[in-house]
């Protein structure tokens, strides 16, 4: 028997983040601990916070609901927090995934909003699969989804979004940034809160809590969670970051919280030219482009040209500046949006890589 290096009891697991054996209870202490420390070492809430948790129905998400609900109750944070739940209509996923998140809704007591990108955009990711094909859906889903989280957030009157990233999804995302180049995402993305000025600040309670251990404590303690991949994602760039990170992590567990201490200890150098944030001249959300890349892509699609926010989209943004089509069945481009929230998009990177 092997003891538990806590308590002397007989050990459960071994943690993947440093190979400690644990029994349950002593696994449930310290997983919920560091994350109750990250989120008051980084200062994420304050008392009389509202707090939308980007909800999926997956494992990440689903824990990061649970873990939250949990310790503002423990520690007093006086938060309150909803579930924001995004639905992309990609049928046989979302559908299934969303109904996690309502049974979750009712367990935990918390308020939960659904926002459709059919009723944001005026399109479903199985139509715009069908028009498009596999390739490049994830560029459309990511820019979507990012907008509509903040629309969703603004229409519940929060001051903050919550996400469920974890460490292993940070990590990616440096090595991708690096292998790419993107010094301005690079910055950004090992950052525990994001969001400029005129943006709802979004955090990651989860930043240091590695994927193994968050799909441990899922499955004993029984949570309520939707575990398919997407339909749709073959995203092969990111599998490449997954699997080489992986492999990483087998020889060295630490690789994980490596990589995204230098994600943190990298700056740029002064002087160097970041892009500027500014507002779309369409929907009024913030964007690096006078045209944010969600309205780019939702023009090429109700124009019948899906590649325009597919291609250098500087070209894109040009064609832009012209008024848009008064046949658009959005109310990004129709009505010129809520003007108040934030979709920081870089429009020139193929793929969304920070959160
Ligand atoms: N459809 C959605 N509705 C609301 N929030 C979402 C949605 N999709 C993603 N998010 C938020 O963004 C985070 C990261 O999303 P990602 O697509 O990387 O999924 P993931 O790593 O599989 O997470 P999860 O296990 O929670 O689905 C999620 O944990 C969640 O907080």
């Amino acid at each position: 028997m092997v003891n538990c290096a806590k308590c002397n009891g007989q050990a459960a697991l071994k943690r993947p983040k440093n190979g400690d054996a644990l029994c349950r209870s002593c696994f449930f202490e310290a997983f919920e601990r560091e994350i109750h420390e990250t989120i008051v070492g980084n200062d994420l809430f304050v008392r009389g916070d509202s707090v939308a948790i980007g909800a999926s129905g997956g494992k990440d998400s689903t824990v990061l609901a649970h873990v939250l609900n949990l310790l503002n109750e423990r520690h007093d944070y006086g938060v309150k927090l909803v579930l924001l739940s995004i639905d992309e209509g990609i049928t046989g996923y979302r559908d299934d995934s969303l109904e996690a998140v309502k049974r979750n809704k009712l367990e935990y007591g918390l308020p939960l909003e659904i926002l459709t990108y059919k009723e944001l955009y005026g399109w479903t990711m199985d139509e715009i699969v069908a028009k498009i094909g596999l390739k490049n859906n994830c560029t459309f889903c990511g820019v979507f989804r990012r907008q509509a989280l903040d629309r969703g957030a603004w229409k519940l009157g929060v001051n903050k979004v919550a996400t469920g990233h974890n460490a292993d999804d940070i990590a990616e995302t440096v090595l991708m940034n690096v292998l790419r180049g993107d010094i301005a995402r690079l910055q950004r993305c090992t950052q525990i809160v994001t969001g400029q000025e005129g943006m709802l600040p979004r955090c990651k309670p989860l930043k240091y809590t590695y994927e193994k251990e968050i799909v441990m404590y899922a499955h004993f303690k029984k949570l309520d969670y939707f575990s398919t991949e997407c339909i749709y994602s073959p995203n092969a760039y990111r599998g490449h970051a997954r699997t080489y990170i992986k492999d990483l992590e087998r020889v060295r567990p630490r690789a994980i919280l490596d990589i995204i201490a230098s994600g943190e200890a990298l700056s740029v150098k002064e002087g160097v030219s970041l892009p500027t944030i500014t507002t779309c001249v369409r929907c009024g959300y913030i964007s690096s482009q006078s045209v944010c890349k969600a309205c780019v892509l939702l023009q090429g699609l109700n124009t019948n040209e899906p590649l325009l926010g597919i291609r250098k989209t500087s070209k894109a943004n040009k064609q832009l500046q012209r008024p848009p089509p008064t046949s658009s069945t959005s109310d990004v481009s129709q009505s010129g949006g809520c003007g108040s929230g934030g979709c920081a998009c870089n429009p020139d990177t193929p793929q969304s890589l920070d959160f």
